[in-house]
């Protein structure tokens, strides 16, 4: 039995060597036909765990189904239904782009026929077929990714695993890559696990994002989600004379202890849960207290922010 679902238990991973504990007890779940990021910063442990999921490197500890499969007992079955493309793969550069697709069809087990006309569907999806027949080794770096894309999905794979598909691409092709990705989830309804070092991509395409920091899952969540687990809505208050700051914070202070309320420089910022609201109750108060405003301006956590609370040594916010 195969299907579309990755499931993860207590996965840990120690590199004898230098004795590197790269994953530390991580468990998740992805959902058939889920979009799913793995989102961290250089040495976090992605590389290891998508290698372990795709049956390359065994994992020290922990349990790994992949396709309904348990990927140390059964690492054949796993791989005839995911599709891999990892960092640095190494290919031929004097194969052309049509021989290198070609010959991964046979390997999967197609006649010469069937290879043939499966690579034509997929310089098609891809949108290589004007470069087919140039030497890979002469590629651009979009094109070679690609390349690689096309390659995953010679068996019609239910999972594809994406080790930082577009790392190192320009904005257009990252976007191309990226539309491609999209519509294999949307239409084809394949599962996506893809690793990351940008926000933005993962907030762009993900269902579901994990964190990952030196080795450890920090946060999970849909990206909404992350953005409102750490999330005051912040107000940055300016105010015409220092007087006007003072007694305005004052006044704040007394009826509105739930939200932190700071001063920084000329300006107060106000972190809430619900923003907007507060935002109008501010205002009120304020006018009520004859006190004047200059300007007043409201915005939300970003990814960034998130991250950069997640992954910092001293973030404290911490959550499975
Ligand atoms: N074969 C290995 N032997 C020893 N240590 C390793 C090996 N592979 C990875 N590591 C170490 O394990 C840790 C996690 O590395 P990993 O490549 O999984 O991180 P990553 O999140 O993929 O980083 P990057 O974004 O740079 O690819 C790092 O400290 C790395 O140096």
């Amino acid at each position: 039995m195969s299907d579309g679902t990755i499931a993860v238990k207590h996965l840990s991973k120690i590199f004898k060597k230098g004795n590197v504990h790269a994953v530390k007890d991580v468990s998740f779940d992805v959902k058939e036909g889920e979009f799913f990021a793995f989102l961290g910063p250089n040495g976090a442990g992605k590389s290891t765990t998508i290698q372990i999921l795709t049956t390359l490197i065994n994992a020290t500890n922990g349990e790994v189904w992949v396709a309904g499969h348990d990927v140390r007992k059964s690492p054949g079955s796993v791989r005839k239904h995911i599709g891999v493309a990892l960092q640095e793969t190494g290919v031929d550069p004097d194969l052309t782009g049509r021989e290198l697709l070609e010959l991964q069809a046979r390997i999967f087990g197609f006649n010469k026929l069937e290879s043939k006309k499966r690579t034509e569907e997929l310089l098609d999806v891809v949108q290589l077929n004007e470069a087919a027949n140039r030497r890979i080794g002469n590629y651009s770096g979009g094109m070679r990714r690609r390349l690689d894309l096309a390659l995953t999905l010679v068996n019609n794979p239910s999972i594809l695993f994406l080790d930082e598909p577009t790392t190192g691409l320009d904005p257009s092709n990252r976007i191309a890559i990226w539309e491609e990705l999209r519509r294999l989830n949307e239409v084809k309804g394949t599962t996506i696990f893809l690793t990351t070092q940008y926000l933005e991509e993962a907030d762009a395409l993900a269902d579901r994002i994990s964190i990952i920091n030196d080795g450890e899952i920090v946060a999970t969540g849909t990206p909404k989600e992350l953005k409102s687990q750490i999330g005051s809505d912040l107000i940055s208050i300016t105010f015409p004379s220092e007087e006007n700051l003072h007694q305005s914070k004052e006044i704040l202070q007394q009826d509105m202890s739930e939200a932190d309320i700071i001063e920084t420089g000329n300006s107060l910022n106000i972190y809430a849960q619900d923003g907007t609201r507060k935002m109008v109750d501010v205002i009120r108060m304020l006018d009520q207290a004859g006190l004047e405003i200059e300007t007043i301006n409201l915005s939300s956590p970003t990814l960034d922010d998130i991250f950069l609370k997640l992954t910092s040594k001293e973030g404290e916010v911490q959550n499975g």
